[in-house]
């Protein structure tokens, strides 16, 4: 299948026989590219936030099975076993997205086949859900656009663009499409502590020629209280059934201050990011990062007093949800409709 994406910076490549990783760490400084040849460099590129953001890390998960029927196939009688291996580890990398585990359910349903060519197989599936996402990313900025028509600000919280996504982005989805239609002041919260707004967002705006004004999380009450912006538009890493949302930590204090300010929250994501087995945000595994990431390093020792309290996602309640937005339609409102009506939407 064809990737297209007009953008010229993206996160994930196929190379023919390699995985080409954007260095996100480095960003915005420098443009580093790793090239990964099997599981075990995806799986650490993945666990290392080289490569981050929901669809992004699906993708690059299916890439890294790709890699381990490449590697394994000609050299084992038991390929099999050593592929489900990778998965395992590669399942191990993040624990909230749940596009990574519906990457990998899709690439072992290819395996469970009877299979002539296993590694074109693999690697076609791998490419369908890479090319399939850039698409809903498309879908989905033309659908949230629809929704913010008239809005004068928006505001936007972690990275959820091309960066983070096969291309395109699903809440800078929408941005885009939403700029190209009519000028719309763009602010992005910095997102401590790992900064995805202040090195990531504005930097793949700018890309595209759309101004951004950052600001730090410590402002958005003050910028809301302001009147600058109409709605706060987001990603997601997980979407249970019943509309909660879990994203980048401070998605939920961002939404109670949206509540008080009369400002509105919508959610961009595909859905390969629903959780239909999960029917409630409670349920959701929120990662715990090392403490290290949040502390300085002056701290970081045994004789220290000082600790640190690292979660990286948390989870926006439906009833404080004004719009979900995803490829196969949106659900306004979801509190006590959940997403249910969107699994067997086309
Ligand atoms: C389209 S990306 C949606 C989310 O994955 C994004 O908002 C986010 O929280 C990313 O977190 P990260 O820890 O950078 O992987």
């Amino acid at each position: 299948m064809t990737i297209q994406n007009k953008l010229t910076v993206q996160a994930l490549q196929w190379t023919g026989d390699a995985l080409k990783v954007l260095d996100q760490r480095q960003l915005p400084e420098k443009i580093v590219y790793d090239e990964y040849k099997d599981a075990v460099g995806v799986t650490e590129a993945i666990a290392g936030m080289r490569v981050r953001g929901a669809p992004a890390i699906g993708i690059a998960a299916a890439y890294g099975v790709a890699l381990s029927v490449r590697k394994h196939y000609a050299q084992s009688n038991h390929w099999r076993q050593k592929v489900a291996a990778d998965i395992a580890m590669l399942a191990t990398s993040r624990p909230t997205a749940v596009n990574l585990f519906w990457a990998l359910d899709q690439m072992k349903a290819v395996l469970a086949k009877q299979l002539d060519n296993p590694i074109t197989a693999v690697l076609a599936c791998a490419e369908k859900i890479h090319a399939e996402d850039i698409a809903a990313n498309h879908k989905m900025g033309e659908l949230g656009a629809d929704i913010l028509a008239g809005a004068k600000g928006v505001m936007t919280h972690c990275n959820a663009g091309a960066l983070a996504t096969g291309g395109y982005g699903t809440a800078l989805g929408v941005i885009r499409s939403a700029y190209q239609r009519e000028r719309i002041n763009v602010y992005a919260g910095e997102t401590r502590p790992w900064l995805q707004g202040a090195r990531l967002t504005v930097w793949e705006l700018a890309q595209d020629g759309i101004p951004a004004t950052l600001i730090a999380d410590s402002a958005a009450a003050w910028l809301m209280k302001s009147g600058a912006i109409d709605w706060i538009v987001v990603g997601a890493d997980r979407i249970a059934a019943n509309g909660d949302a879990a994203n980048k930590i401070g998605t939920y204090s961002l939404a109670v201050l949206a509540k008080q300010h009369g400002v509105k929250l919508m959610v961009v994501a595909p859905t390969t990011t629903i959780d239909w087995t999960m029917p409630s945000g409670d349920l959701i595994e929120i990662e715990q990062r090392n403490p290290n990431e949040l502390l300085p390093a002056c701290y970081n020792n045994e004789d220290s007093l000082v600790s640190a309290w690292n979660p990286v996602f948390d989870v926006t309640p439906a009833e404080l949800i004004a719009a979900i937005v995803t490829e196969r339609g949106v659900v306004l409102n979801p509190a006590g409709q959940g997403v249910g009506g969107l699994k067997n939407a086309i």
